[in-house]
């Protein structure tokens, strides 16, 4: 079968290339593998016309890449294969060489303490060597302002755009994750002001939301068409496909392997400062309080996904994760959502697709939808 090798020698902290040589390369050939094509990204998109110019090269059919980078380059490629639309079945090995590689992560949960780096960044790999199964990647479309982009790890607005845009500003200073939490520090105050759709599961007909005290999902109270509408503002937008994870310890999204779904759907994590029972106006003072707040829920997230478990105990500067106070996060599992920014809120117009940022134009809206069936064009990754 045909065997493309494509690395991206700036990602991450630029070690690709290294990585690529003593590791990889050497178990391939010790295996007997040896690529047919071994390619450097050259810089924004070069990643996607490489792997379709090898598909047609390879007549068609299933091709295997060995694809060592982060997360920004496989999104680069679905997006080029699916804007293309000629048939496609791609299997993925991946070779975490990324700054956050959240669906390496999600797949390859690190162990804590951690274990050997070079043993763990090579398992992808050696499921590939021992033929192991794959796993089908679920996309999620993202219509808006006469254009579409895919998802294949998170799609988001509010803070967590926010975010994604400004760290990329910081990402020569800083080629590490802290550029996240700089950025989020910076930008941890704002509230989005937009309306949301989340939209039913064909399977159920209904949204499913997440009950902390059951710890399970339940078929959520809805219009009758099956769909929820929430009202902003909001501080935290945010739903993930194939991932629980962003980052190896982010677990944002944890019941996407805790409790995963039966049917191709994305995971919703919401946080709307007005629901907190000491917060009843938008004020400077709200915004700081509620801050607070969030860099908590953040912080717990990185507690193992423990952010899904807070609840509001009653006094204006604490959450805890028992009793019987309202839930802090609002968690739902659908087939897509719909963001409508307030027209006078710029900020809010800011939307993510896997770290790609987006401006949904004035008076418009995104409609976020999860393919459900896309036969001619398949992702997996060896698992
Ligand atoms: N030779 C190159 N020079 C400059 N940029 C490149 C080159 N090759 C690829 N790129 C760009 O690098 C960007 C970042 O790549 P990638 O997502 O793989 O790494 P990352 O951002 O460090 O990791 P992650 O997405 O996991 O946080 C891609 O969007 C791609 O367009």
């Amino acid at each position: 079968m045909s065997l493309l090798v494509l690395y991206n020698p700036v990602c991450g902290d630029r070690t690709a290339k290294q990585f690529v040589d003593e590791h990889v390369l050497p178990v391939l050939e010790n295996h007997g593998r040896t690529p047919t094509k071994l390619v450097a990204t050259e810089g924004e998109s070069h990643a996607g016309r490489v792997v379709a110019d090898f598909i047609e090269e390879s007549g068609g059919g299933t091709v295997t890449v060995v694809l060592a980078s982060g997360d920004g380059t496989v999104h680069e490629i679905i997006n080029h294969l699916c804007s293309v639309g000629n048939s496609v079945h791609i299997l993925f090995v991946l070779i975490p060489c990324g700054t956050a590689n959240a669906l390496y992560s999600s797949l390859f949960p690190p162990k804590i303490p951690p274990t050997d780096t070079n043993v763990h960044k090579l398992k992808s790999l050696q499921s590939f060597i021992d033929a192991s199964p794959t796993k089908p990647l679920t996309l999620a479309k993202t219509s808006f302002s006469s254009s579409s982009v895919y998802s294949v790890v998170v799609t988001s607005t509010a803070l967590h755009a926010s975010i994604l845009h400004d760290s990329e500003e910081l990402r020569a200073e800083m080629p590490g994750i802290e550029r996240f939490k700089v950025a989020a520090r910076n930008n941890i105050t704002r509230w989005y002001n937009a309306s949301v759709n989340l939209l039913p599961l064909p399977s159920t007909g209904s949204v499913e939301i997440y009950d902390p005290a059951l710890d399970k999902f339940l078929p959520s109270t809805s219009g009758p068409d099956g769909s929820i509408t929430l009202q902003g503002p909001f501080a935290y937008f945010l739903s993930t496909v194939n991932v629980d994870r962003l980052e190896p310890l982010f677990r944002i999204s944890p019941l996407a392997s805790s409790s995963p779904a039966s049917t191709p759907s994305v995971d919703v994590v919401i946080l709307r400062p007005l629901r907190d029972p000491s917060i009843t106006i938008d004020s400077p003072d709200s915004r700081l309080l509620f801050a607070q707040k969030s860099g908590q829920v953040l912080g717990e997230a990185y507690n193992d996904g423990n952010h899904i478990k807070l609840r509001y105990d009653g006094s204006p500067a604490n959450l805890i994760s028992h009793g019987e106070g309202q839930g802090v996060v609002e968690y739902f599992r659908c087939a897509g959502w719909e963001w409508l920014p307030n027209e006078a809120d710029e900020p809010a117009h800011l939307l993510c697709a896997d770290g790609t940022i987006f401006h949904i134009e004035r008076r418009g809206r995104a409609r976020c939808g999860v393919i459900s069936d896309q036969d001619h064009i398949q992702f997996a990754v060896y698992v």
